[in-house]
């Protein structure tokens, strides 16, 4: 049976799915899917059926040194082993960054590579992985086709007063401008929400992807209107390496009166703020809320406080708020930020309904809300694969 291959290659780990393509049956079916982690750290391997089964676990405990590369071979090793008879026709990546000349998913050649290995800089935690993926593959399979999917590309068509800054105008002709990103993730949400509340899907959703990247999207009959990431996935929400929306004055002091060099106020901008700079303990949300440090708490805090604040401003482009949508990792698992996101909205006439957002229930808003709260998983993968099949048959996935 035909397959397409997933990837979606991020600063530490590796997230990738197999869609099975079944003749009679134009959705793609997951048949197996995964994440390698801590890369970089102590790497380790999950992979799981579509019912959940575990199919292999690996974990390579003192190898900091493995690359993404190395463990892209490795796991190609054992599909080509445990996958059986499934032919692989193609393979999509999440790129994060396609700059002002891609705004849809694009096949790849070594022009493209190119042109959007000028754009790293622009996502150092992000693009040269997805590169690097692109390559290893093609050192692994020449010849497979392999596609391109663009963060960026979901925002592309957002009005101009949303991605101009207030700099001065040649320089947005030279593309410094408010891209955002997330994109994969949030055109999935809009058709599941299309799927799952019609109507809403119809108004003015603000949707949170609440991961360790984070960002929220303004959608208006499902298109994006305005989102809180920018030039650079650095912009917006405190995520839990990144600082999110900073006074520019931060980054001149830095340079200019404490002497840093501008890669050590980038490892301190990408690395060492959000979550983790704040509370001294840790980036990742479950170990600052199983911690009883002051510190914990305040990083929690200023997470809520600042998606609230910048839904409010949302709420401002959009004319008014009719549902919100929270998404990855945080958004769909951790009631308590969604509860202290939603309380601090009360004043939008937001009524969450505590139970149903204790046992992270798809429809958690009171009915008597006027805005209408939703949890529903992401899935950048099956945006990738449907993209991707889209793009070597030539269509695009919106008739897929
Ligand atoms: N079950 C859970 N409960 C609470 N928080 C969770 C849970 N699972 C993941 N998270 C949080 O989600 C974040 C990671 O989100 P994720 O979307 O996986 O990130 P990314 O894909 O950008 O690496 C971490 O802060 C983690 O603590
Ligand atoms: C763009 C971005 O921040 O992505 P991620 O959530 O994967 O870090
Ligand atoms: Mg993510």
């Amino acid at each position: 049976m035909k397959a397409v291959v997933s990837l979606n290659s991020g600063s530490s780990s590796i997230k990738f799915a197999l869609f099975a393509l079944d003749g009679d049956n134009p959705a793609p079916a997951l048949s197996a899917g995964g994440k390698i982690e801590r890369i970089g750290i102590s790497p380790r391997l999950a992979i799981r059926s579509a019912e959940g089964a575990v199919l292999h676990e690996q974990a390579w405990p003192d190898a900091a040194d493995l690359t993404h590369a190395q463990l892209l071979a490795y796991l190609f090793e054992w599909a080509g082993g445990h996958l059986g008879e499934r032919e692989v026709i193609a393979i999509g990546h999440r790129v994060v960054h396609g700059g002002t000349e891609f705004a849809s998913p694009r096949l790849v050649d070594p022009a493209l590579l190119e042109r959007l290995e000028a754009l790293c800089p622009l996502a150092p935690l992000h693009q040269p992985h997805n590169l690097a993926a692109i390559r290893a593959i093609a050192t692994l399979r020449p010849g497979l086709p392999q596609v391109a999917c663009f963060d960026t590309a979901f925002h592309h068509d957002k009005p101009t007063v949303a991605a101009r800054m207030a700099i001065p105008r040649h320089l947005h002709d030279q593309g410094i401008r408010r891209y955002g990103f997330h994109g994969l993730s949030y055109e999935y949400i809009a058709r599941r929400l299309a799927e799952l509340d019609p109507a809403l899907a119809a108004g003015r959703v603000v949707a949170a992807h609440l991961g360790n990247g984070a960002s929220l999207c303004a959608m208006q009959a499902g298109r994006s209107v305005d989102t809180t990431m920018g030039f650079t996935a650095l912009d917006g929400l405190m995520m839990g390496t990144r600082c999110g929306a900073l006074d520019p004055g931060v980054v001149l002091h830095m340079q200019t009166q404490a002497g840093m060099t501008a890669a050590e106020v980038e490892q301190m901008l990408y690395l060492q703020s959000g979550l983790l700079g704040v509370s001294g303990i840790s980036s990742d949300m479950r170990v600052l809320s199983a911690s009883a440090a002051p510190e914990a708490e305040e990083a929690i805090d200023l997470f809520a406080w600042r998606a609230a604040r910048e839904t409010g401003a949302l709420a401002a482009t959009l004319g008014g708020i009719d549902g919100i949508v929270f998404t990855a990792g945080i958004g769909e698992n951790h009631a308590d930020v969604r509860s202290r996101i939603c309380r601090r909205l009360a004043w939008l006439g937001i009524a969450i309904d505590e139970a149903a957002n204790a046992v992270n229930a798809a429809l958690m808003s009171r009915p008597d809300s006027r805005v209408r709260l939703w949890v529903i998983p992401t899935d950048e993968e099956r945006m990738i694969a449907l993209h991707t099949l889209a793009t070597i048959s030539g269509r695009t996935a919106s008739a897929a």
